[in-house]
């Protein structure tokens, strides 16, 4: 038997569409989706559904995209941290050529379609969203800096930005602060999480911060992000963008979490986690409250 003939023969790694959709991050999609809904719906141009669920959709799919190439590039990574090692790649379900080609194709198919049906600044925008998080973030300055997220953080800022910019063809203040909120959300969101995921992270030498710089120094960075977090989140409402009802929800909101950032600070057991969590639901419940303030 020639050796073409036995390379047939080999069965290929068992992947399915589960494997497939893990290679999303949907989880962690869910919230980059609906910041960009947010974004769209806030902006004073309503799109016919079709296009709106179309520019939603392109967002999701480029999302998806981004997280197969940061997976392809970081198979070997995974492979070392209890959280990532049985993702498909790392899990030997799926070959990582496979992985790349999924990236690739969907994100090339959701540019395209976002630029036809919508516009071309919003699908330059959202390709340049994609090359920030898997070359700029993932492939650069991940493995090289702890303020890998501080930079590469970016690339999750700009969902609510291309929201807007889908449905208006043009960037405008309000969606460059959302963009800030995120820049500024970000920091603390991951850094409460990489201080109880420390030991993961020292095992596939990724130089997060709590791991170069220390427990403290990441602890006070942590408050630090939270101040121009707050300011973001406060502006809309100081400039005539939002109205009573978010500012009254974002004081409240926002207090908490300057409050739960000030327990990480102090060394309050489980404060960290308490904050990770805390962090997704905040930005949800913001985003959808500059929806409600806007359509009450
Ligand atoms: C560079 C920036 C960021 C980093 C390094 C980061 C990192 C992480 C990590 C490591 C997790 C742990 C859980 C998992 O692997 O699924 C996580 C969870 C999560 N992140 Fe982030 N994140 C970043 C930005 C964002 C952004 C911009 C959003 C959305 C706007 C977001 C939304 C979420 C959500 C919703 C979860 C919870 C997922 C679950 O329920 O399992 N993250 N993040
Ligand atoms: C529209 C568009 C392209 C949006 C991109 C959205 C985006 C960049 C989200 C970033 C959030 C994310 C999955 C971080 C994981 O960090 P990690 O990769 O370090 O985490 P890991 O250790 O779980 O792989």
């Amino acid at each position: 038997m020639g050796a073409g003939v036995s390379t047939l023969a080999t069965p290929a790694l068992p992947a399915d569409w589960r494997d497939f959709l893990a290679l999303t991050k949907p989880r962690v999609m869910t919230l980059v989706v609906f910041t960009a809904i947010c974004g769209l719906l806030v902006a004073p141009v309503h799109l016919p559904f079709a296009l709106a669920f179309t520019a939603i959709l392109t967002i999701a799919l480029a999302a998806g995209a981004s997280g197969a190439l940061n997976m392809w590039w970081e198979a070997d990574l995974d492979a070392k941290m209890k959280r990532t090692a049985k993702r498909p790649l790392p899990g030997g379900r799926m070959e990582r050529q496979a992985a790349l080609h999924f990236g690739v194709g969907l994100g090339s198919f959701a540019v395209l379609t976002m630029g036809l049906a919508l516009n071309w600044l919003a699908a330059a925008i959202l390709a340049f969203s994609i090359f920030f998080y898997a070359v700029v973030y993932t492939i650069w300055l991940k493995p090289r800096t702890p303020q890998n997220i501080v930079i590469g953080g970016a690339a999750g800022a700009f969902p609510p930005l291309i929201g807007w910019v889908a449905a208006t063809g043009q960037v405008s203040m309000l969606p460059v602060i959302l963009f800030l909120l995120i820049f500024f959300w970000t920091p603390p969101h991951f850094w409460a999480l990489a201080l109880f995921m420390e030991a993961d992270y020292e095992a596939a030498g990724i130089p997060m911060l709590p791991n170069v710089a220390g427990e403290v120094a990441t602890r006070r960075q942590i408050v630090l992000y939270t101040i121009p977090m707050a300011v973001c989140a406060l502006i809309p409402p100081v400039i005539g963008m939002a109205g009573a009802l978010y500012a009254g929800i974002a004081v409240v909101l926002t207090s908490a979490f300057f409050l739960l950032s000030v327990r990480v600070w102090r060394r309050v057991p489980r404060a960290d986690r308490g904050l990770f969590k805390y962090s997704i639901i905040y930005l949800f419940a913001l985003f959808a409250a500059l929806v409600v303030d806007k359509f009450v």
